[in-house]
């Protein structure tokens, strides 16, 4: 602290200075202030509705699984439509559909195709923010980390303007439930500009709340195949 900064000083019973970080940085959040053991009791939760959401996706026909994909394609043209982030050529990152998520490679495809730059997340370091590499039809897609297909480590780096996060589970305020590596988290906080996100994923995994924790950063939109649920 400066010289001559009286703002802080120990006033009352405090053995030290309010904590100010989450002022300075938004993305900051204070370990100090998590309860543990609540912590801990949301933490098996999410396990648990992951597993039950992870098996009611399963479930679904083919035809359903198409016609999930379908709107919720129909759904991303209208929202580019409508939103700067979605003008120009700026980088839209793009997810490659694992565990019954829904697949919205054509889209990707079309998009590339009219001048879009279109990316994909890579896990290229535990537990710290995604890496986004660039996405072309020509591609030749590699195993990377959880054996997720990735763009090979020659493809260019970017920065997305626009960001789809995959969810598992979602509520009314746009927290999204993903497979509980904190990774689109971790990435939306340290990403500045902070990307347009959009969360996609079934309107049958909505969730009265996933009990938001201070690492938990809110969609900008959540989008399900009956159309835009929060935000937009
Ligand atoms: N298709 C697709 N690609 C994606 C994501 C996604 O949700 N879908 N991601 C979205 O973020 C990122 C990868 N997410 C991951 C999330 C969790 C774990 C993982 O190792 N999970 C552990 C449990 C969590 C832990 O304790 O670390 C595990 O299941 O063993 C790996 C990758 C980037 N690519
Ligand atoms: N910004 C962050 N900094 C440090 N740790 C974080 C951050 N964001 C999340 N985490 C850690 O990641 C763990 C998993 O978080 P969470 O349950 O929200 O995952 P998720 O959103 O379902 O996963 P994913 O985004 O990978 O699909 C949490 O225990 C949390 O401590």
């Amino acid at each position: 602290m400066g010289n001559g900064s009286n703002s802080f000083k120990n006033e009352g019973n405090f053995a030290s200075p309010p904590c100010m970080a989450a002022e300075v940085d938004p993305g900051y959040f204070d370990p100090l202030t998590v309860d543990p053991e609540q912590e801990r009791d949301v933490a098996r939760w999410r396990t648990a509705e992951r597993k039950r959401l992870r098996e009611a996706r399963r479930t679904l026909s083919s035809s359903q699984r198409k016609a999930t994909g379908e709107a919720l394609m129909a759904g991303l043209k209208k929202l580019f439509a409508g939103h700067s982030a979605g003008a120009g050529d700026g980088v839209a990152a793009f997810y490659w559909p694992i565990k019954d998520e829904p697949d919205l490679r054509p889209l990707m495809t079309e998009m590339h195709a009219s001048g879009r730059r279109i990316a994909l997340p890579l896990v290229e370091t535990r537990a710290a923010p995604l890496v986004f590499r660039l996405w072309t039809p020509e591609t030749r897609m590699e195993r990377g980390h959880w054996n997720i297909p990735v763009p090979p480590r020659d493809a260019p780096e970017v920065m997305p303007d626009v960001v789809l996060a995959p969810l598992m589970g979602w509520d009314s305020e746009g927290y999204r439930l993903g497979y509980g590596g904190g990774y689109f988290d971790r990435t939306l906080a340290a990403l500045s500009p902070r990307p347009f996100s959009i969360g996609v994923g079934l309107a049958a995994a909505q969730l009265p709340t996933i009990y938001p924790q201070p690492h938990d950063i809110p969609m900008d939109v959540i989008l399900t195949e009956r159309g835009t649920e929060v935000g937009g």
